[in-house]
């Protein structure tokens, strides 16, 4: 008897074709799981921390949390990382606002995911405790979380609980991202 294969409902490595924006408030594990992902698929990875202006990194190391004017330029900046780039990438940004990941899906030529990271006050908060040299104080959590906008549903988004290892969280990811 011949068994015929159907095919695979989700394959972890069918390739997002477009750019992938990894989002979420501080400590869900964004650049971890970014990187993650930007290696399984062979994409650049863009810390998206590192395009904010100087001034912005100086209010949040002094637990100032943004305003929707300071983040403008950050992610008018993120924006045209994704514009002028000649194939997809990988970005990080906490993208907290629908109105933020309306203004980057419109700067993505290519079609935009969204991977959503998401996991308990008190697990976030614990690892942001942890890590070190960061300037994310921990005390801002509270205001990420209330500012947040919570994108399940939206376009192409896969929201992905962080509370188990980082490797499961990266192959959960992929999976997701190969249904779209
Ligand atoms: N399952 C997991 N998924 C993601 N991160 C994890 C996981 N387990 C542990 N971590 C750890 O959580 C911490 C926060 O992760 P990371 O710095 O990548 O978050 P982030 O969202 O980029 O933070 P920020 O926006 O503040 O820069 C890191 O120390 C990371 O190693
Ligand atoms: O939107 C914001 O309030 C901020 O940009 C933060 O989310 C940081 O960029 C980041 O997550 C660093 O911890």
């Amino acid at each position: 008897m011949i068994i015929k294969s159907t095919p695979e409902v989700s394959d972890p490595l069918r390739r997002f074709p477009g750019s992938i924006v990894v989002m979420g408030v501080s400590g869900s594990g964004k650049s971890s799981v970014g990187e993650g992902i930007a290696r399984a698929y062979g994409y650049p990875f863009i810390e998206g921390d590192a395009l904010h202006p100087p001034e912005n990194i100086r209010k949040m190391s002094e637990g100032i949390p943004l305003t929707d004017d300071d983040r403008w330029p950050w992610l008018t900046a993120i924006g045209e990382r994704l514009s002028s780039s000649d194939g997809p990438v990988v970005v990080t940004c906490s993208a907290l606002k629908r109105s933020y990941r309306q203004k980057l899906r419109e700067s993505a030529p290519n079609g935009l995911a969204i991977v959503y990271l998401h996991g308990s006050e008190a697990l976030l908060s614990e690892r942001m405790r942890h890590r070190t040299g960061h300037f994310m104080p921990t005390s801002l959590l509270k205001t990420q979380l209330a500012t947040l906008e919570d994108p399940t549903g939206e376009e192409n988004t896969v929201a992905v609980d962080v509370g188990q290892p980082l490797e499961d969280t990266v192959r959960e990811a992929l999976t997701g991202l190969g249904r779209l």
